[in-house]
């Protein structure tokens, strides 16, 4: 029995989407996500432009803070080239779980590692435990407070090089007033708003890209 609605989506997706093709794992979980249960899954609409993003710049290492049900790493891991490597960060062991067999489910599961824990303890162990020289492309999209605390984490552990994309979800809603002033005026970034909508509703929301400068 379907206790939560992370496993009712798991349900759904197993049910519905075929195995081994991500863009229909994508479209099951949009499909249940607007028709049945709103989730905080980045949607179709961000997810057009963060697809736009991955693709121009082709990442080879990608760190994503906030897996959730595994949507936003299914649909960039769709789009990479073999052998790249693709971390997630996830908090909540029971997100973690489900993400896991939708990530499996869409058959993706070579290309990920999904690390269960807090950021403040993952990130500086980047480097040493899992072997990361610079991260080429980041999805920021977990609690809304810790976007700027953790960009400055992130160069603080000479993760970033001259390009690096650091690619934030929900900076208008739930927003990250904080996060949005540092990029943009801390001169360590080129930033690039994408204003959109907030996944499966009519709210406004936004993307903001920013490029360290090195
Ligand atoms: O809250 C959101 N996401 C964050 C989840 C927890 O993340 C916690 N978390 C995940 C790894 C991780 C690692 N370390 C610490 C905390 C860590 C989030 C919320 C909304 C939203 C919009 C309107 C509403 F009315 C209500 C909610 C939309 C979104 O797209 C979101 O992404
Ligand atoms: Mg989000």
């Amino acid at each position: 029995l379907c206790q939560t609605k992370e496993q009712r989506i798991l349900d759904f997706v197993l049910k519905n989407a075929v195995r081994g093709d991500p863009q229909s794992v994508i479209d099951n979980i949009d499909k249940y996500c607007s028709q049945r249960e709103w989730s905080m899954n980045v949607g179709n609409e961000k997810g057009i432009i963060l697809d736009n993003v991955v693709k121009e710049s082709n990442p080879s290492t990608i760190l994503e803070l906030g897996t959730y049900c595994g949507y936003s790493a299914v649909r960039i891991c769709r789009l990479l080239k073999p052998g790249v490597r693709f971390f997630t960060v996830e908090f909540n062991p029971a997100y973690a779980a489900v993400a896991k067999q939708i990530i499996e489910f869409a058959g993706l599961i070579d290309k990920v590692q999904v690390l269960e824990g807090s950021t403040g303890d993952i990130i500086p162990q980047l480097k040493k435990k899992y072997e990361v020289d610079t991260l080429d492309f980041v999805f920021v999209d977990h609690w809304k407070d810790k976007y700027k605390p953790d960009t400055q984490l992130l160069e603080k552990c000479n993760l970033l090089r001259k390009g690096s994309v650091v690619l934030a979800d929900n900076v208008i809603v739930p927003g990250a007033p904080d996060f949005l002033e540092y990029v943009r005026n801390c001169g360590k970034y080129d930033c690039t708003n994408f204003p959109s909508f907030l996944e499966y509703m009519d709210e406004k929301d936004a993307l903001e890209k920013a490029v360290f400068r090195g």
